[in-house]
């Protein structure tokens, strides 16, 4: 049946398209002729970017929804029509679509209400949001209208009361866009962000935000949008290309990178940690020192069958390094040069002509640069107290000479300058210019002062076990990845940190696998703490790194200005079928309830279980799987093992099988699409619109096998097929409800 308003809505939107249409020729005409005037030239380029968009996208489709707005105390309804870019008449100057990322277009995302607000600037605007209303628009020709009830929570196929607790809603217009899905690309939301995607993508730009949010609840992607948000919003303050994002692999980051231009903002820095950093550790490290692979702990933990007790030592010493009670020692080592190697003796020297004797005590000296310069990095107070010092001086030995009426010549003032410099220079002396690398490791290398430095609740065994390992790495000549973090931010207490607000908005997505150690550095790098920091506690997958709790930054990172947390439990990515096998996975270890995730009642097939009589017949399954997946038009399809090892012998396996099989590690920079192979670990932030998991058997019950699988099963947006071992199905599938699955 049609929608009621259909005429209207057609009426009004041939009409924008005509007024598109006119803005189009006026723009073709204004810039045609070539200008050697600079400021035109910088005119009609924005010009040629508003025609390209009218062009391409603005004409067909020039917006996807409407708000009809009351104003308090005005009581006229305005209709807003929103689109992914503003059209305004170049004549009038009047807006005929409103930009999603405009302050009024804030109301869409809200739904309707009769408190509804939006701010502009400082003021807040008040009023009642009557309707709103999505379109599904194809060729310039309405094809759906959607209105009203943003969250319409349907109880459908629960068999268990607790499952509509779990479970989520459906919003009809964007139920409708994630069928479409096919491809399963990045790309922009702003049709269908939702409300508390909204509050996060317009939140405070100069507080950093940290958002919870379960596998698939578009933290990413909103991340991406709020980068959009902010350049529209700031453009006199942020500029899009001092914007940094930092993800967990090169290849995610190309990934990423596909939908930053339809948000305009394609000239963002992109980099991981590691990258960024070791560019400035490089240069702080002896000549021939180097900095280990990343990969290296990943098989020590994944891979090869590793002693426990090597496991332990170098899991008590990567996560002490990456640690906050890491940043407090390195702080404490500061104090403890201050405290035990600076002597702070009495600074004297007598006048001669009038042999009276002026001095500072060692006491005034000490207090001076521990509280007086307290706030600057170690040098920079060297520096300060010896400026300071000559201050004090002159003081007193001017007041002298105006006291005793002595007029010293232009030769005298300049002899007591340069007695005054080289007993300052002497002085100055016994306090140590400190080698940031060299500092580090002696801290990290000597147990008896990591720990008189280190908090006490760190224990003995991880002073014990971080120091030696350290050592036996040193004395290699090398340092590894959680070392970086570490020596930056000692450097910053040493020298400061020289890319300091190099940033004026960074994004951390993955958050969760990085350390709060790391996280502060960043944030050293960033302007104003305007960070967006994303990431799900539940795919922290390295026993050995990361955050395990939020708090460590909200309680021990940010507290100047306090970090805002969010939390999003509502995913969109998987069918319900999927995510409620992969839920099952993360009942079985101990996380709080917020990481469970609520899908979209968006329904598929519920995963399946191929059952192998070989080795043999099991890849044979596999390739025929992908080809029929294939045939059904799914374009990209991942093989996902546990292991770097058997991403290899799978690739190997299935080669001959399936020739457009592409092998992935995390020396790839691209993500290719198509059917690709690799291990779960690199897997993360991406999706696929079918995943072929190969032995769950291999995942064992504990955390961090629990949140590899999970992490690997969260991925699909269509499929899921695990391969595995019916009899011996490991600890953690053993677990799984037989209703959830179909085996074959
Ligand atoms: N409001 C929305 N409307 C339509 N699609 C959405 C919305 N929010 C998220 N999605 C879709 O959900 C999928 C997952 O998004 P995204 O990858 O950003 O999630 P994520 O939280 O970063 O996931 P993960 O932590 O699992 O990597 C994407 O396909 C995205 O387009």
């Amino acid at each position: 049946m049609r929608h009621p308003d259909y005429e209207h809505e057609q009426k009004k939107l041939e009409e924008t398209i005509d007024l598109i249409d006119h803005e189009i020729s006026s723009l073709r005409e204004d810039i045609r002729e070539a200008t050697d005037d600079y400021v035109k030239q910088v005119v009609n380029f924005s010009k040629a970017k508003e025609l390209r968009y009218l062009e391409e996208h603005g004409r067909e489709k020039p917006y996807f929804g409407r708000v009809d707005f009351i104003k308090d105390e005005v009581y006229e309804r305005d209709s807003v029509y929103i689109g992914k870019r503003g059209v305004v008449r170049s004549d009038t100057f009047d807006s005929i679509v409103v930009d999603w990322r405009a302050p009024i277009a804030s109301l869409y995302y809200s739904g309707e209400s009769k408190d509804a607000f939006y701010r502009m600037g400082r003021e807040i605007v008040r009023g009642e949001v009557t309707l709103k209303r999505n379109f599904a628009i194809e060729n310039g020709k309405i094809t759906g209208i959607y209105d009203g009830a943003v969250k319409e929570t349907i109880n459908r196929e629960m068999s268990h009361p607790d499952d509509f607790l779990q479970e989520g809603f459906i919003d009809e217009f964007l139920a409708a866009n994630l069928n479409e899905t096919n491809d399963s690309r990045l790309k922009d939301i702003v049709a269908t962000i939702q409300s508390e995607q909204n509050d996060i993508i317009r939140a405070e730009k100069e507080r950093p935000i940290v958002v919870q949010g379960v596998a698939g609840s578009g933290k990413t992607t909103i991340a991406l949008h709020r980068l959009s948000y902010l350049i529209y919003n700031y453009q006199d303050s942020m500029q899009s290309k001092k914007f940094m994002v930092f993800a967990p692999n090169r290849m995610f980051l190309t990934y990423i990178s596909e939908v930053l231009p339809e948000l305009g903002v394609d000239d963002v820095m992109q980099s991981t940690f590691v990258d960024w950093a070791a560019k400035l550790v490089k240069p702080m490290l002896p000549k021939g020192w180097r900095i280990t692979s990343p990969d290296k702990p990943l098989a020590l933990f994944f891979d090869d069958e590793q002693e426990p007790r090597e496991q332990e030592v170098a899991s008590n010493r990567l996560r002490f390094k990456g640690s906050l009670a890491c940043k407090q020692a390195l702080e404490q080592y500061i104090h403890y040069i201050m405290d035990t190697r600076i002597p702070f003796k009495k600074l004297s020297f007598v006048f001669s002509r009038t042999k009276q004797v002026f001095a500072i005590e060692g006491s005034f000296i000490k207090k001076s640069f521990m509280e007086l310069f307290s706030h600057l990095p170690y040098h920079r107070r060297v520096d300060a107290l010896r400026k300071h010092l000559k201050q004090e001086m002159n003081k007193h030995f001017y007041a002298h000479l105006r006291e005793l009426k002595i007029d010293l010549d232009k030769q005298g003032l300049a002899k007591y300058e340069k007695m005054l410099d080289q007993i300052l220079d002497t002085y100055m002396v016994s306090f140590p210019r400190l080698d940031v690398f060299a500092s580090y490791r002696e801290l990290m290398s000597e147990p008896s002062l990591l720990r008189r430095l280190a908090p006490t609740e760190i224990s003995d065994d991880v002073i014990e076990d971080t120091c030696s390992s350290s050592h036996a790495l040193f004395a290699q000549e090398r340092i590894e990845v959680e070392d970086i973090a570490a020596l930056l931010y000692l450097h910053h207490l040493v020298e400061g940190m020289d890319g300091a607000g190099q940033f004026d908005h960074t994004v951390i997505d993955e958050a969760q696998d990085l350390s709060a150690l790391e996280i502060a550095v960043i944030a050293l790098a960033t302007k104003a703490n305007s960070l967006t920091i994303v990431g799900d506690i539940a795919q922290g997958i390295h026993a050995y790194r990361g955050i395990h709790s939020w708090d460590e930054l909200t309680q021990g990172v940010f507290l100047q200005p306090r970090a805002s947390m969010y939390t999003l439990s509502q995913s969109y990515r998987s069918t319900v079928e999927i995510m409620r096998c992969a839920n099952e996975i993360l009942k079985q270890i101990d996380l709080p309830i917020t990481v469970l995730a609520k899908p979209v009642l968006r329904y598929g097939e519920r995963p399946e279980m191929l059952l192998q009589s070989s080795r043999n017949d099991m890849w044979e399954q596999i390739a025929s799987r992908v080809k029929q997946y294939m045939d059904e038009g799914f374009r990209s399809i991942a093989i996902v093992t546990k292991t770097i090892a058997g991403s290899k012998r799978a690739h190997k396996s299935l080669k001959a099988q399936i020739p457009s099989l592409t092998l992935l590690s995390s020396k790839d920079k691209h993500f290719p699409g198509g059917i690709t192979v690799m291990p779960a670990f690199l897997t993360k932030g991406l999706q696929f619109d079918v995943v072929i998991l190969v032995d769950v058997e291999q995942y064992e019950r504990n955390e961090w096998d629990a949140k590899l699988l999970y992490v690997a099963m969260t991925r699909p947006v269509h499929r899921l097929v695990v391969t595995g071992n019916p009899d011996q199905p490991g600890q953690l599938w053993i677990r799984m409800p037989q209703e959830l699955y179909t085996t074959t």
